[in-house]
């Protein structure tokens, strides 16, 4: 528990953009967030490609989620991590200790080579709680509990709850579980946005405030869960002009969109 909770801290913000802002996402609403994450995000397709590959569900969801867990401190964009992370296991898929298949993995990665001996650590620290489920334990997690995931994820590594890695391992479950069972589950209100480079830049154009606060208060204000939010603006942030020929293709509210990454 940290002392925010207990100090009002006056944080500065600019009054006029934040109105701007909360316009223009409750305008977009959950349904643009849901299109872009399925129709424009490259990590949604990067999934994808894994999830024909592989043809085994549990092993999918949880290669995922394991993923996530390592995605801090990259040697190149997101988007490229997790296109490497779908290529590779769908060639290699492991046959036993996840944290074994990366450690493997990770020494000859192009894209996530910084601090691979604690990586390989926190899959070893990892892999306990993954070995528990099955996949009907992981369809409970995703049709009524991934905010218990978040709460155990957290848990088993000894992390925060709104640590970056754990929210976006709930981000990244929340696709794979999309794929695997079919269905679209949105993400609960309470769990926090990922406080990546990308967000953390874009609020700064906002306010002071932490991320995590800021974007939890937007999300109550908006209606859009801040994992959604997430959503809306990482992809198109990253600057990649795919991305922005794919938002155009798919989505009617593009310029709403790039109005806000403008902002
Ligand atoms: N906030 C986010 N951070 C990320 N890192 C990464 O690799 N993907 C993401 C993302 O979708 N959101």
């Amino acid at each position: 528990m940290t002392l925010d909770r207990f100090i009002r801290v006056k944080y500065k913000a600019n009054e006029k953009k934040v109105e701007v802002l909360r316009e223009i996402l409750s305008e977009l609403g959950l349904d643009c967030a849901r299109t872009i994450e399925e129709r424009v995000d490259l990590q949604f397709d990067a999934l994808k490609n894994l999830h024909a590959n592989l043809g085994d569900d549990e092993l999918f969801i949880k290669l995922v989620i394991a993923n996530s867990i390592v995605s801090y401190q990259l040697t190149a964009k997101g988007e490229r991590w997790w296109w490497e992370f779908s290529r590779y296991f769908s060639e290699n898929p492991p046959a036993g200790s996840i944290a074994e298949a990366y450690s493997s993995f990770l020494p000859n990665s192009m894209t996530n080579r910084r601090l691979v001996a604690g990586k390989v650590r926190r899959l070893e620290r990892l892999e306990p709680f993954l070995d528990s489920f099955s996949l009907s334990g992981l369809r409970d997690y995703y049709f009524n509990g991934m905010e218990r995931l978040r709460d155990e994820l957290a848990k088993a590594l000894g992390s925060k709850r709104s640590a970056k890695t754990i929210v976006f391992a709930v981000k990244m479950f929340g696709y794979a579980g999309r794929i695997a069972f079919g269905e679209f589950v949105p993400y609960p209100m309470v769990i926090e946005i990922p406080d990546d480079v990308r967000i953390n830049a874009y609020t700064k154009r906002f306010t002071n405030e932490p991320p995590v606060s800021f974007w939890g208060r937007i999300g109550e204000e908006t209606g859009i869960p801040p994992l959604h939010i997430d959503s809306i603006l990482w992809p198109v942030l990253g600057g990649s002009a795919e991305v922005l020929r794919r938002l155009k293709e798919h989505c009617t509210k593009w310029e709403d969109v790039l109005r806000l990454a403008n902002l």
